[in-house]
């Protein structure tokens, strides 16, 4: 018996053993041994299929039956140890890390890299099969210095989280890993993650003319995924993607709608963000501003809400929010580990949706002026798109100001901002 299973005592954990040992018919079985061991919890042996380095970070899991290219790269797994309890993952391999769009944004990917650090699955396949794949799930995880292990029991893992939360976890390469060795988790939530992630500098990205509305919209990049950049692109915006931590109340009468996007980590941990969100509100009545998951807590956040973390938060592509101003349910994708407290908000502010799942607050906007912000993800990538009108409302928003304001922001004076605007992101 591995040196890591040791001090299992209980018969619970001796089941996780025998299902690592006994499932493992395929090629998996030449593989490394793998242990993930869970901070004050249950140890999984398995075997690693990425990269041959131990990391540690929080054991998340999501629930999604496909896109992990997608979630891999999405900047608010920073730090993470993402579990797939879909069993069979890897079997239609990955796509081009590099391939772009019309837009000049990645066509398969949220981000250049993969964001999580680990990845725990049942069953990984070795092979795959797919016309965008160019490589496998192993390879990518092994060139990318993610640590993966295949041949845990998932369902015994994620009863475990979802009994005790989301915990602290530890992923180790070898034969004969003990897991009281190193006592030291580390925790991504103690950091500023978003640092990690945003653009180092202001950039710019052009909406090609046959698109354009001439609309110019400024992002507060938390750590974006590519496709909520393209949701604005396509329908007809530049954008202007600024640190998060910009002073954009100081420019934010130069742009015809503010966008703060998702990220990683604690949002308490943004509080320049906030405070400049504070001012802007305060400045700009009538702009428009839509915020997405980080974005909507960090809102809330400004607004005088507090924020609350989740037990083991929401990760997964069919979660029922009920809109409330409309009353029908949407199917929505999300991956979020905190969550704003509705009883929080002030009288201006009223909930937009609701989880009808567990009841938290999926949503909320401004009662009089054109701000509102999502829990979940309209731009999906992956997850369904019945909310992708929400950037349609975003877009009559701005119609709206601009109309009202009888502003021409269309031919915005860019040498205004000449000396933000480098061409490339910088991360
Ligand atoms: N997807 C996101 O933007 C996640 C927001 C935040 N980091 C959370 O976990 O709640």
């Amino acid at each position: 018996m591995l040196r890591a299973f040791r001090h299992l005592g209980n018969a619970q954990s001796k089941r996780f053993l025998a299902t690592a040992a006994e499932g493992f018919t395929n090629k998996t079985s030449q593989l490394d041994r793998a242990t993930l061991t869970i901070k004050d919890g249950p140890v999984f042996s398995g075997y690693s299929f990425g990269s041959n380095k131990n990391v540690s970070g929080e054991a998340v899991f999501t629930t999604s039956l496909v896109g992990y290219p997608e979630s891999m790269t999405d900047p608010s797994y920073k730090g993470q140890i993402l579990c797939f309890t879909q069993p069979l993952i890897g079997n239609y391999g990955v796509p081009s890390s590099t391939k772009r769009d019309h837009f000049n944004l990645l066509k398969y990917m949220e981000s250049p890299s993969v964001q999580c650090i680990g990845i725990v699955v049942a069953d990984v396949a070795l092979e795959y099969s797919h016309w965008t794949a160019v490589e496998s799930l192993q390879q990518w995880c092994q060139r990318s210095g993610v640590a993966a292990i295949s041949g845990v029991d998932t369902r015994q893992l994620v009863s475990y989280l979802r009994d005790k939360g989301s915990s602290l976890a530890k992923i180790t390469i070898g034969e004969e890993y003990d897991a009281d060795e190193d006592a030291a988790f580390e925790d991504p939530g103690s950091v500023n993650l978003v640092h990690k992630v945003t653009t180092k500098a202001p950039f710019h990205i052009a909406c090609p003319p046959e698109h354009s509305k001439n609309v110019h919209i400024a992002v507060l990049d938390c750590g974006a995924k590519e496709n909520i950049l393209r949701c604005l692109v396509e329908r007809g915006a530049s954008l202007t993607v600024f640190p998060y931590n910009y002073p954009i109340h100081k420019i934010a009468n130069k742009f015809d709608g503010i966008f703060i996007s998702n990220g990683p980590g604690d949002p308490t941990h943004c509080s320049s963000t906030v405070e400049h969100l504070k001012q802007t509100i305060k400045e700009q009545p009538e702009l428009p501003i839509f915020g997405i998951c980080l974005g909507h807590q960090l809102l809330a956040l400004a607004s005088g809400a507090k924020t609350v973390k989740l037990k083991y938060g929401n990760r997964a592509h069919n979660i029922p929010a009920l809109d409330l101003i409309s009353g029908k349910c949407h199917i929505t994708s999300q991956n979020h580990g905190y969550a704003v407290d509705a009883s929080t908000l002030s009288n201006e502010w009223e909930p937009y949706f609701t989880n009808l799942n567990d009841l938290s607050n999926e949503g909320m906007k401004h009662k009089t002026r054109p701000i509102f912000s999502t829990q979940f993800h309209p731009e999906a990538k992956g997850g369904p798109l019945d909310t992708a009108f929400l950037f349609d409302k975003f877009f009559e928003n701005i119609d709206v100001y601009r109309t009202n304001n009888g502003l021409n922001l269309v031919n915005i004076d860019n040498s205004l901002l000449v000396d933000i605007l480098p061409k490339e992101r910088v991360v």
